[in-house]
C-alpha cells in the first residue's frame, strides 16, 4: 500500500486527493491522507447563497481556452451546471480620470484584433491609436529584434505599443489577472502566447488578426457553474473517502527518513511515500527549507493580496450599471479599489427578480492595509469607493467580505528558468510534488491540470 501525503485541501489538493481515489477505485493499492490546517476545504474558492443571491468569495469562472477545468466538472457529473459568460454583452472598462471608459471590441488582452473598433473608441489618445497602426508595419523589425531572454510585461507592451496603451490597459489587464506589477511580471510566463507570437510575426496585432479570421465562432471567454463554484467544491469533497481528510490539522514540519517522508503535525508524527505540496507557496516554502535550503530559495517569490467584497442588493432596478462585465482600474491612480465585476450581467441566474451584485477588488498595498480593518468598516469602504464612480448604491441586503493574504504569487522576470531548475532540484528529492498557483499557472485550470498529472504519476 503506497501512502501519500496531501498538504493543503483548496482545490489543488481536492483535485490530487480525488483523483488518487479514483486510481483506488481502479485497484491502485493508494492510501492518501489530505491535511487542511483551517476547519474547511476549497481554499479560496467558495460560493454564498443567500437570499436568492450567488455570491463568489474567490475566483467566479474560469477560462474557457483551458479545458482542464471543464473536463473535471464534467467527469463529476456537473455537466448541466456549466455556463458560459453573457459574451453578448461583454465589455471591460478602465478608469481613467475618474470615468468609466469602455476597451475596444476585439481586443486580446491588449492586442486590437478590429482596428475599425479601435479607431471610434475613447480610450486612447490619436497618436495611442497611431502607434497600433505602426505595430503593423514594424513587424519585421519587431521580428528581428525580439530579446533572447526573459523580460517584463511592461517592457514588451511598451516595445509594442509604447507608454499610453501600457498605462491604460496594459497594468489594468495584467493587474486583473495576475494582481501585480508590470515592471516585474515574466512577460514569458504571463503572457507566454503572445511571446511566441512576436517570435513568428513580429507584430501582436498581425497575428492576432491571423488568428481571429482562422476561428470561426470564439467561445465565451469565461465559464463557470449555474449554481456557483463552491459546487464543484462539493463534488470533489463527496468523491472523496472522508477518511482521508484532517481538518484543523496543520502541518509542522516535514523530513525525509530512508525513502520515507516524514509529516508532523503536532500531534503525530506520520510516514508517507510521496507528498503532494499543495499549501500556499510560502507555507510549502517554510516546510521544505530544512530539507532543500536551494529548492526553498527558488520558491521565495512576493504574492500580492486580496480583499473581495460581494454585495447583493434587492430590488435594485434603480441601479444602472454600464453594459458589460465590470471595469479594472490602472495602477497609480488615486483609488483603493483594484477592479470591480457586474456579476449579475457577467452571468446569467446570479440573483433573484430585480437584484444585482456588484463585487468590488482591492489588490497590493490598499489590501494589505484593509486586511486590518473589521468587515463592516471593509464593506463601507468598498461602498464609498463603487457609489464614487458608479453613482450612488442602495442598501445591500447580503454582504460578504474576504481576506485572500499573499493569495496570489508574483511571476517575476526569469520565473520559467527558476522553475525549471526547482523541477529539478524537487524531482531528485524523489517522491515530492509541488502543486498550486505558485509554480504553472493561477487560474483553476491549470491547478486542475497539474494536480491530476501528479497523482497519477505519484500513485505509480
Ligand atoms: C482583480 C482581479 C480579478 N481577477 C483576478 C484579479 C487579481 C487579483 C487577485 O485575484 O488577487 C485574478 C484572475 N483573473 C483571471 C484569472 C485566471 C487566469 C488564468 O486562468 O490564466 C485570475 C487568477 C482571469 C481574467 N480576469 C480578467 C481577464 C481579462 C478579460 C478581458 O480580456 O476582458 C482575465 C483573463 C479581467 C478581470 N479580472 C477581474 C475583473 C473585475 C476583471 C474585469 C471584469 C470582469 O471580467 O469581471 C478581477
Amino acid at each position: 500500500m503506497k501512502r501519500i501525503a496531501i498538504v493543503g485541501g483548496g482545490i489543488a489538493g481536492l483535485t490530487a486527493a480525488y483523483e488518487l481515489a479514483k486510481l483506488v477505485q481502479a485497484g491502485n493499492p493508494v492510501e492518501a491522507i489530505l491535511f487542511e490546517s483551517t476547519h474547511h476545504l476549497g481554499g479560496i474558492v467558495e460560493t454564498v447563497r443567500e437570499g436568492g443571491f450567488i455570491l463568489e468569495c474567490g475566483p467566479d469562472a474560469w477560462v474557457t481556452e483551458k479545458p482542464w477545468a471543464r473536463t473535471l466538472v464534467e467527469e463529476l457529473g456537473l455537466a448541466e451546471e456549466i455556463i458560459p459568460s453573457n459574451d453578448a454583452t461583454r465589455k471591460t472598462y478602465v478608469l481613467i480620470d475618474g470615468h468609466l471608459q469602455a476597451m475596444p471590441d476585439g481586443m486580446r488582452m491588449m492586442v486590437p484584433t478590429d482596428l475599425a473598433a479601435l479607431d471610434t473608441s475613447n480610450l486612447f489618445s490619436p497618436e495611442a491609436k497611431q502607434s497600433f497602426h505602426n505595430e503593423i508595419t514594424r513587424a519585421g523589425e519587431l521580428k528581428s529584434s525580439a530579446p533572447q531572454q526573459d523580460e517584463s510585461v511592461a517592457t514588451f507592451v511598451h516595445r509594442h505599443f509604447g507608454d499610453e496603451v501600457l498605462e491604460k490597459i496594459g497594468a489594468p489587464l495584467l493587474s486583473g489577472v495576475f494582481g501585480g506589477d508590470v515592471t516585474k511580471l515574466s512577460v514569458r510566463a504571463v503572457m507566454a502566447p503572445f511571446v511566441a507570437m512576436e517570435r513568428e510575426h513580429g507584430s501582436l496585432i498581425a497575428a492576432a488578426r491571423a488568428r481571429a479570421a482562422t476561428n470561426s465562432k470564439p467561445a465565451a471567454i469565461f465559464t463557470t457553474l449555474r449554481s456557483g463554484l463552491g459546487t464543484l467544491i462539493d463534488h470533489l469533497i463527496a468523491a472523496i473517502p472522508t477518511n482521508w481528510i484532517r481538518l484543523g490539522d496543520t502541518v509542522q514540519y516535514l523530513s525525509r527518513e530512508d525513502d520515507c517522508w516524514l509529516i508532523g503535525t503536532g500531534k503525530e508524527i506520520e510516514r508517507f511515500d510521496a507528498v503532494m505540496m499543495a499549501a500556499p507557496v510560502d507555507v510549502a516554502r517554510a516546510l521544505i527549507e530544512p530539507i532543500a535550503p536551494q529548492a526553498a530559495d527558488l520558491m521565495s517569490m512576493e504574492a500580492s493580496s486580496a480583499v473581495v467584497v460581494g454585495f447583493g442588493f434587492a430590488n435594485a432596478t434603480s441601479l444602472s450599471l454600464p453594459l458589460g462585465f465590470g471595469f479594472l482600474v490602472p495602477p497609480g491612480s488615486n483609488n483603493l479599489l483594484l477592479a470591480a465585476t457586474f456579476m449579475d450581467q457577467k452571468f446569467a441566474d446570479r440573483v433573484p427578480p430585480g437584484g444585482r451584485i456588484l463585487r468590488a477588488f482591492f489588490g497590493g498595498a490598499a489590501a494589505n492595509r484593509l486586511m486590518r480593518c473589521g468587515n463592516d468598516e471593509i464593506a463601507a469602504i468598498a461602498r464609498l469607493e463603487l457609489a464614487r464612480i458608479l453613482g450612488p448604491l442602495p442598501e445591500p441586503q447580503v454582504t460578504v467580505v474576504r481576506r485572500w493574504p499573499n493569495s496570489l504569487p508574483q511571476y517575476a522576470v526569469g520565473h520559467l528558468e527558476r522553475m525549471a531548475e526547482l523541477d529539478e532540484r524537487v524531482s531528485s528529492l524523489k517522491g515530492l510534488w509541488l502543486l498550486g498557483n505558485g509554480y504553472r499557472g493561477v487560474g483553476l485550470p491549470d491547478l486542475i491540470r497539474d494536480a491530476r498529472a501528479a497523482a497519477q504519476s505519484a500513485a505509480t
